[in-house]
């Protein structure tokens, strides 16, 4: 397993929002976490990144434990972040949003990785634009630009797609494939669309009330489990 997590459970203050959670994740795969709004999705992501306040139990990266890690450590060591929001810095620059990844590459690199701007022409021709005049989706695409800046074996994405108008929902799944398929960065992603999940994904897990209620291939996630998980 690339990342894995055995039986943690992670805190805000006293209240225990991840519950007892395993899962493991296997190198060059993608895995879509599903589940209703408040259930915990983006506390996992914030608990692999250790932004919560404490977890307990397991949380590994190529066998080596990082739960109790400083979040720049597991930067380092391979885990890249698209937070839910993006968390652009809209009077920075394109260029110094994504420079600001680079502090935590392992080799020390300050400059743009080029990936980054293969990927996305348009943040290459506007390198000095202010990226509070970007759209949703080319935000998104900063957000992705600057987390590959760290060179992540694993790249987090916090509902990718959320708020972005839907013709452009394709292109950033498109993004997604490529980035898993072709340059073998392994995903884990929370997605609202069950489209974009179904395409994207090789796994899937629901959570439910800061649990995996199920999880399993994608081809497992019959229209049955959704109904019973997603629907209110
Ligand atoms: N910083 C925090 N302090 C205390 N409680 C929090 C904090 N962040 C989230 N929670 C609580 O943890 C629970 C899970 O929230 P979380 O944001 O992980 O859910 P989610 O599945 O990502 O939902 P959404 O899709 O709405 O973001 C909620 O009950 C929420 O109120």
């Amino acid at each position: 397993m690339l990342l894995a997590m055995d039986r943690v459970t992670s805190y805000y203050g006293k209240t225990a929002i991840l519950k007892d959670f395993s899962f493991g994740i296997e190198e060059g795969k993608c895995l879509c976490v599903l589940g209703r709004n408040g259930v915990g999705k983006t506390t996992l992501m914030r608990t692999i990144m250790g932004l919560t306040d404490r977890s307990i139990g397991d949380i590994t990266i190529k066998g080596t434990e990082i739960g109790s890690s400083p979040t720049h450590v597991r930067a380092k060591l391979g885990i890249g972040y698209v937070p839910q929001g993006r968390g652009i810095l809209s009077e920075f620059t394109v260029r110094e949003n994504i420079l600001l990844g680079t502090f935590a590459r392992h080799d020390g690199r300050p400059d743009i990785p080029e990936v980054c701007l293969q990927m996305f022409p348009y943040l290459k021709a506007n390198l000095d634009r202010r990226a509070g005049l970007l759209s949703g989706g080319q935000k998104q695409q900063l957000a992705i630009a600057r987390a590959l800046a760290v060179d992540p074996k694993i790249l987090l994405l916090d509902e990718p797609t959320e708020g972005i108008q839907p013709n452009i929902v394709h292109e950033i799944g498109e993004t997604l494939m490529t980035l898993n398929r072709k340059l073998g960065i392994t995903l884990l992603l929370t997605e609202q669309h069950i489209r974009v999940a179904r395409r994207l994904g090789d796994a899937f897990l629901m959570v439910d009330n800061g649990r995996v209620v199920a999880s399993g291939p994608m081809a497992q996630l019959t229209d049955d489990v959704i109904h019973h998980y997603l629907t209110i």
